[in-house]
């Protein structure tokens, strides 16, 4: 349909405008009044495009400020002196690792264990609210306590990005930063998207065009078997079926990092953790959350399966996963490429770290029981439809044989620090007499 406007200026048919002989000047202003009123639909053109632009920028910073609890600030000469010097090895031919999600629960281990060992390491973290910042801002304490560095900054921030690999040319990334957690994903979808694929994407961007590449290590995880039913879990078993959204971002960055792969030769090994536990762990996870409720006296909800039967998982205990972390860091092999441009193949890894026995989620609660010397109160219910699956368990053969990975930890055992951990850093006295509440 045309409009007014265009009506106006291109009459539809010749013969329905009268055409007059103008007056010179008459002419003149004709072409002015031509010449002015196109200058004015350009600069609408342009006020609207502009206007397009800024209210979009305001949209990307609101948005990531909404998904960061606080504004991050970064740069100057002192930042800079900062990063480098977290970053410096020291030790003869040790790595320099960006480690994202320093600040969460596997970022805070592995940063700790690679800095032990004298390697270089700098740590990215956005601090977001899901769970209790408190704890990651404990965790960052204990960091900066060794010297580590995490910057406060979301991995959308594609600028800071940049500038991290013109700063210092790391050899590796641990991307450990993610929107975790399986059922959460019901109440708030658009984080899991943010943080496991945009942000993600993000930071492959960053990575593919340094000089040098980094290697990359990720987390993925064990839920990208969703539906799975052939025990244990292998690495060449489908997993095209998974049962929540956050199993569906996980695969999805299986598949993201392998077109990074083959198109800019970035090295990429992929990590399918299986519900990792310990100290300084992860407060919305169940062996957590069922800890806290048992001492507060609160009932704790046990999901069952169809038919009666219990849910079961094949918990990993946190020094484990670390082991595990650190060996695909050493035997990650190089990215071929270098600013964006690939110059050869290179590795893409995909690995199960779990403990290869299972056990029951009323086994982890008798055992929490056990240790906690107080009886639970359990309200068993039916698994609600909402991303569980009924067990995990995985099959380590290949870790094993590539990494020369062995979880040495049983639940047993690691549940026992866990609680350790727990009453010291919550204040409890060994006489079991509260000091300091969550
Ligand atoms: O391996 C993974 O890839 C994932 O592991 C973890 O997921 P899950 O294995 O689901 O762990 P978690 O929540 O501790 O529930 C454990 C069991 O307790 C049951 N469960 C849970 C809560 C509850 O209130 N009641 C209950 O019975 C529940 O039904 C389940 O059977 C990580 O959170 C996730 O981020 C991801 O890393």
């Amino acid at each position: 349909m045309r409009t007014l406007m265009e009506d106006e200026l291109f009459p539809s048919t010749p013969g329905k405008v009268k055409i007059e002989r103008a007056h010179p000047i008459n002419r003149q202003f004709h072409r002015c009044f031509a010449s002015t009123s196109t200058m004015f639909l350009w600069a609408l053109f342009l006020i609207a495009l502009t206007a397009s632009y800024l209210s979009f920028q305001s949209f990307v910073s609101t948005s990531s400020r909404l998904f960061s609890s606080s504004s991050s600030s970064w740069g100057g000469l002192h930042w800079e002196r900062q990063i480098r010097s977290s970053a410096s090895p020291r030790r003869a031919s040790g790595l320099s690792v960006l480690v994202t999600g320093a600040a969460g629960f596997v970022g805070t281990h592995c940063s700790l264990a690679l800095h032990k060992r004298g390697d270089g390491v700098v740590g990215l973290d956005n601090f977001n609210s899901y769970y209790d910042p408190s704890l990651k801002k404990a965790r960052r304490s204990l960091l900066s306590s060794h010297s580590i560095f995490v910057i406060d900054a979301d991995l959308n921030d594609s600028h800071l990005l940049s500038k991290l690999f013109d700063i210092v040319p790391f050899s590796h990334v641990l991307h450990l930063a993610a929107q975790a957690g399986v059922r959460y994903a019901i109440e708030n979808p658009s984080s899991y998207v943010h943080s496991n694929i945009a942000g993600l994407v993000s930071l492959l961007e960053a990575a593919k065009s340094a000089d040098p590449q980094p290697a990359i290590v990720w987390a993925s995880s064990s839920s990208v078997y969703g539906l799975n039913e052939k025990v244990p879990f292998s690495e060449s078993d489908r997993t095209d079926a998974p049962a929540s959204l956050y199993a569906a971002t996980k695969k999805a960055g299986e598949e993201i990092t392998h077109t990074y792969n083959h198109i800019y030769g970035l090295s990429i090994t992929g990590l399918r953790f299986f519900t990792v536990y310990g100290p300084w762990g992860r407060p919305d996870m169940a062996y957590f959350s069922f800890t806290k409720a048992i001492l507060a006296g609160k009932p704790i909800t046990i999901y069952r399966g169809r038919d009666r039967v219990d849910l079961a998982r094949d918990f990993t205990y946190i020094d484990d996963i670390v082991r595990g972390c650190l060996a695909s860091l050493d035997t990650a092999g190089k990215s071929s490429g270098s600013g964006g441009k690939k110059r050869g193949p290179a590795p893409y890894r995909i690995f199960n770290l779990g403990n290869t026995s299972p056990v029951t989620v009323p086994t982890l609660v008798s055992i929490l029981e056990r240790y906690l010397k107080v009886k639970a109160k359990k309200n068993v219910v039916e698994m609600p439809g909402n991303g569980d699956v009924p067990f995990t368990h995985a099959n380590i053969t290949r870790a094993m044989t590539e990494l020369g990975y062995k979880p040495t930890t049983n639940l047993e055992v690691g549940l026992k620090k866990f609680v350790k951990w727990y009453l010291s850093y919550y204040g409890y006295s060994p006489r079991g007499s509260k000091t300091n509440l969550l």
